[in-house]
């Protein structure tokens, strides 16, 4: 089943009263002796889909943790919509790894978030069947996790993540173990499910492709300790289709994100 669309919608308007602005002032984070992120600066507009590039170990998933509000920063600031990231469970964060609990079935995998945070059983499970249902997911909600390809369990672990009806969604590599066809089909996925989610989105990425396909604006961090290196606008009307990557214009940002990350953003 399909997700439901609503087609001519611009994928950056996101449901009114729905998705937040976040506001990373002057962010500066050490670990262990080692200085990663120097005072980055980042504004993510209310429904806007933000990329997050940079080269390997610059501290691009540091600063997700951060904006999570998971992890505190040594300086600088976060601000959901103009208040102080109070509490970490007003953002969801879908980190590296799936997750997925492997004797649990789809369905209370997917309804697991909402168990944690208080919902009752029955309702939490109701709820994760319309959503797998409205995902294209409904036929595997009795099957294990173990049972499903890695593009379909990148599907429950953001299905999983978004449940949560939060605001703010954080994914962190989402697609990083996959092959590139499910890759894919999986970009094309979370473009149709973006209506869906309603979210202010920041998804950290080492893909340029990835990242012109899917955002509004890809924000590059320069090496560690990382600052933002540069902002480049993603020019794309939505609904996007595959088509776009062989346009020149595709060609030209392409080229120019990759020299802005020195070559290393493959
Ligand atoms: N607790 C720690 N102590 C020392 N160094 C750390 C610690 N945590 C992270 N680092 C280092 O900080 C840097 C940034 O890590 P981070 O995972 O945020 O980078 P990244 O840009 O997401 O990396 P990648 O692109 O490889 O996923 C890395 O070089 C990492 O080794």
């Amino acid at each position: 089943m399909k997700p439901k669309l609503q087609t001519g919608e611009r994928h950056g308007a996101a449901k009114p009263g729905r998705a937040s602005k976040l506001v990373a002032s002057g962010v500066r984070v050490s670990r262990g002796g080692v200085e990663i992120l120097a005072g980055v600066d980042l504004a993510v507009e209310s429904g806007e889909f933000v990329a997050l590039i940079g080269p390997s170990g610059a501290g691009k998933s540091t600063l997700l943790g951060v904006l999570s509000g998971l992890d505190a920063p040594d300086a600088g600031t976060v601000e959901k919509d103009g208040e102080p990231l109070a509490r970490p469970d007003l953002i969801s964060y879908m980190p590296q790894s799936d997750g997925l609990l492997p004797w649990r079935s789809v369905l209370a995998n997917a309804a697991l978030g909402l168990e944690a945070t208080g919902v009752p059983r029955r309702q939490a499970r109701t709820a994760a069947l319309e959503a797998l249902k409205r995902f294209g997911l409904a036929d595997f909600a009795g099957v294990s996790p173990t049972a499903l390809s890695g593009g379909m369990r990148s599907r429950v672990a953001l299905l999983r993540t978004a449940l949560l009806g939060r605001d703010v969604l954080l994914l962190d590599e989402p697609f990083g173990a996959l092959d590139a066809l499910t890759r894919r089909d999986l970009r094309t996925w979370l473009l149709e499910v973006r209506e869906e989610l309603a979210a202010t989105i920041v998804l950290v990425t080492h893909d340029v492709d990835e990242a012109l396909l899917l955002a509004d604006r890809v924000v590059v961090l320069s090496r560690r300790p990382a600052r933002v290196a540069a902002e480049v606008r993603v020019p794309f009307e939505s609904p996007r289709s595959g088509g776009i990557e062989t346009t020149a214009e595709f060609a030209r940002l392409k080229g120019r994100l990759i020299s802005l990350l020195g070559g290393e953003g493959q």
